[in-house]
């Protein structure tokens, strides 16, 4: 994986990712506001889709924006069968997954993603500390729309790192400041009820958050 994220104007921007998509209009408004990477979630989830809509979804999206598979808990041949039945070119592990994990899933060749809240002290938050590729900071419950303490992880995870949990439009830059993370990661945030998604939002976040300052370099799409 080579090359950076840029904006329209060539400026480094901040990393965005829209997770939970489920309709065509959603994934459409995304990758048009300028979305970096898009998330299905194929695990337990109101937003759960089959693999099979997912690769219908990602058909449509182009090279340059990162499509992701999100999974929780899930054994490493369930999350490769689903992986490659939806056709997507990254995999996001949620919870517990041990290194083991992300070692097993390797010759996939996709962008590897380890996503988890801050937790413990003890917590290992170094981006690459699992050989993953990219690493998510997020709220004890994902996908919950819950904020949390984002300032307390400011100066703790390493490397390419994203922020997630209860960001929306208008609190995306007041979060960023207080973590200063690599990229951001969005799913209720961009929701008029649970699991459905809103496309005005969409456009607001990502605009909001690509308007924020880069802290490090960028990741290429699917490269
Ligand atoms: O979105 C879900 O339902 C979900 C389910 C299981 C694991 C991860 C999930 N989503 C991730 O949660 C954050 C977004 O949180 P929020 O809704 O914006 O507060 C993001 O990392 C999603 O990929």
């Amino acid at each position: 994986m080579t090359g950076v994220a840029f904006s329209a104007s060539g400026m480094r921007h901040m990393y965005v990712k829209i997770c939970g998509l489920r309709e065509p209009e959603h994934v459409e408004a995304a990758v048009e506001a300028g979305a970096d990477a898009i998330g299905f979630v194929l695990t337990r989830s109101p937003r759960r889709i089959t693999p099979a809509r997912a690769r219908e979804l990602a058909s449509a999206v182009p090279p340059h924006v990162l499509t992701v598979a999100v999974f929780a808990g899930e054994t490493p041949d369930e999350v490769r069968a689903a992986t490659l039945e939806a056709g997507v070119r990254a995999v996001q592990l949620h919870g517990d997954h041990p290194h083991d994990d992300f070692t097993a899933l390797k010759d996939l060749g996709v962008t590897l993603i380890r996503a988890g809240a801050a937790g413990a002290e003890d917590r290992d938050l170094r981006c690459g500390a699992f050989d993953e590729d990219l690493l998510i900071v997020d709220a004890p419950r994902p996908g919950s729309g819950e904020p949390w303490d984002w300032a307390a992880v400011r100066g703790r995870p390493e490397g390419r790192w994203m922020l997630a949990g209860g960001l929306d439009p208008s609190n995306v830059a007041e979060a960023v400041a207080a973590a200063r993370p690599w990229g951001v990661d969005v799913s209720s945030g961009v929701e008029v009820a649970s699991g459905v998604k809103d496309t005005a939002l969409i456009r607001s976040f990502v605009a909001a958050a690509h308007a924020l300052p880069a802290t490090a370099p960028g990741l290429p799409a699917n490269g």
